[in-house]
C-alpha cells in the first residue's frame, strides 16, 4: 500500500535518512524502532507530506504522493505530542475537524466513548494533562475509521487503562486490514501488536523482516527480547 523509494533527508549536516527503501502492505503492523534521533519521526513525517525529502519517493497505493493531498485523507496520523489551539475546547476541536473532513464516513467512535469523551467535551485544551491530550489525538486518529494509521509512541503518557483499551484497538483494525505503522521504545507492548519490524540506525534502513522470523533467527522467546538482541548486536 506504502512504497518507499531511496528516501534520504538532511538537515543541514545531519544525514537523517539514507536511501530508505520500504515496502508496506495492508494487514501488516510495523515496529518502526531505533534510537533516539535515527529518523522514525522524519520517516513518518515525509509519508504524511509534512516533511519533503531531497532524493526519493513516496507512493501511495502505487501513486507518487508529490503534489497530491487526497491520499492523506486515508491515514490516521497519532503525533508524538498533539499541538492543539489551547483555547478551544474539546468539543470544538472535534466539530472543526469533522467540519474540514465533511465526508459521508460513519464515524467510528469506539474510542471517543471508550475514553470518556462526552465528559471533555467542555474543556479547553490548555486544561488537559497531557495523557488525556494524548486520548483526544487518539479519538481523531481512528475517527475516520483511515486505511492506514500511523501512530507515533501512542501510549506515552496514557494510564495502563487507557495504553490497554488503545492497544486492543490496534489489533482490532490490524484484523480488520488496515496497515498500521508504530513507533515505540517500550518493547514489551509492541508484542502483541506487530507482525514486522523495520529497524533504523543513522538514518539507514538496517533491518525489515516478520515478527515471526525476527524471533526464530534470534533465538528469542518474545519480540521483546529479540529487538534487545538486535539492538546489542548492532551497538556492537
Ligand atoms: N526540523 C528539523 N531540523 C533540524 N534537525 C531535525 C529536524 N527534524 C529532525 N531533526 C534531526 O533529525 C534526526 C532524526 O530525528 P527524528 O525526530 O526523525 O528521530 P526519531 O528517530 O524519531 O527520534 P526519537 O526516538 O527521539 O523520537 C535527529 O537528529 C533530529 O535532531
Amino acid at each position: 500500500m506504502i512504497t518507499i523509494k531511496d528516501i534520504s533527508k538532511r538537515f543541514g549536516k545531519l544525514q537523517a535518512l539514507d536511501k530508505v527503501n520500504l515496502q508496506l502492505h495492508a494487514s501488516e503492523c510495523i515496529a518502526l524502532i531505533g534510537p533516539n534521533g535515527c529518523g522514525k519521526t522524519t520517516l513518518i513525517k515525509i509519508i504524511l507530506g509534512m516533511v519533503r525529502p531531497d532524493a526519493g519517493t513516496v507512493l501511495f497505493k502505487g501513486k507518487d504522493v508529490r503534489n497530491e493531498d487526497a491520499y492523506r485523507r486515508q491515514i490516521g496520523y497519532m503525533p508524538q505530542i498533539g499541538r492543539y489551539p489551547e483555547h478551544m475546547t474539546v468539543g470544538q476541536i472535534l466539530d472543526m475537524i469533522k467540519g474540514i473532513r465533511s465526508d459521508e464516513t460513519a464515524l467510528d467512535l469506539e474510542l471517543y466513548d471508550q475514553f470518556g469523551m462526552e465528559e471533555l467535551l467542555q474543556k479547553k485544551m490548555r486544561t488537559l494533562s497531557g495523557g488525556t491530550t494524548q486520548k483526544v489525538s487518539a479519538v481523531l486518529a481512528f475517527l475516520f475509521r483511515p486505511q492506514v494509521l500511523i501512530l507515533d509512541e501512542p501510549t506515552a503518557g496514557l494510564d495502563p487503562v487507557a495504553a490497554d483499551l488503545l492497544k486492543e484497538k490496534i489489533i482490532k483494525e490490524r484484523n480488520a486490514g488496515r496497515l498500521i505503522l508504530i513507533t515505540s521504545h517500550i518493547l514489551s507492548e509492541l508484542e502483541d501488536l506487530v507482525s514486522h519490524v523495520v529497524f533504523l540506525q543513522e538514518g539507514k534502513l538496517m533491518l525489515h523482516k516478520s515478527a515471526l522470523a525476527l524471533k526464530s533467527d534470534t533465538g528469542a522467546n518474545s519480540l521483546a527480547q529479540s529487538i534487545v538482541h538486535l539492538l546489542k548486536n548492532v551497538a556492537t
